[in-house]
């Protein structure tokens, strides 16, 4: 029986063959989890246009947004790396947005290897609403 985050970090894993990566040939696979247990998975989506690219974990965000979910408790990203992979800046601000820094975001790679950190970690001393 494996439990609840390693499969999360099958779903991520696996969502990645999804990825529309044409041009980078990068996959990666993010799983998104509610407070109240419901998944959302995302894979990046490239464009021929290069700057129209979207993040697997913003897919992931805006998919659960667009659901009516805002209340989230974990994020696991995975990519084809030799090292667990490490966020864009821009999803980095987007998990800002919508977790405490407290949350805790698994880094999976390409062979199941994991890094545990927080949003707070990855994102330290960040732009919030409490600025504006
Ligand atoms: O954490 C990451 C890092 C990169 N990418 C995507 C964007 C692009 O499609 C490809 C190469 O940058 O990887 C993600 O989806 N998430
Ligand atoms: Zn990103």
């Amino acid at each position: 029986m494996s439990s609840v985050k390693e499969q999360w970090i099958k779903e991520a894993c696996q969502v990645y063959q999804r990825a529309y990566v044409p041009y980078s040939k990068f996959p990666v696979g993010a799983c998104l989890v509610t407070k109240d247990d419901q998944i959302f998975t995302g894979v990046n989506i490239e464009n021929a246009s290069f700057g129209l690219t979207n993040c697997a974990e913003r897919t992931a965000f805006f998919k659960a947004v667009s659901e009516g979910h805002r209340d989230f408790k974990h994020l696991v990203v995975a990519g084809d790396t030799d090292d667990p992979i490490s966020p864009c800046g821009a999803c980095r601000q987007v998990m800002v947005e919508f977790c405490d820094s407290s949350m805790p975001v698994t880094l999976v790679n390409k062979d199941g290897v994991t890094k545990e950190m927080t949003v707070g970690e990855l994102m330290p001393y960040s732009f919030t609403e409490e600025q504006l």
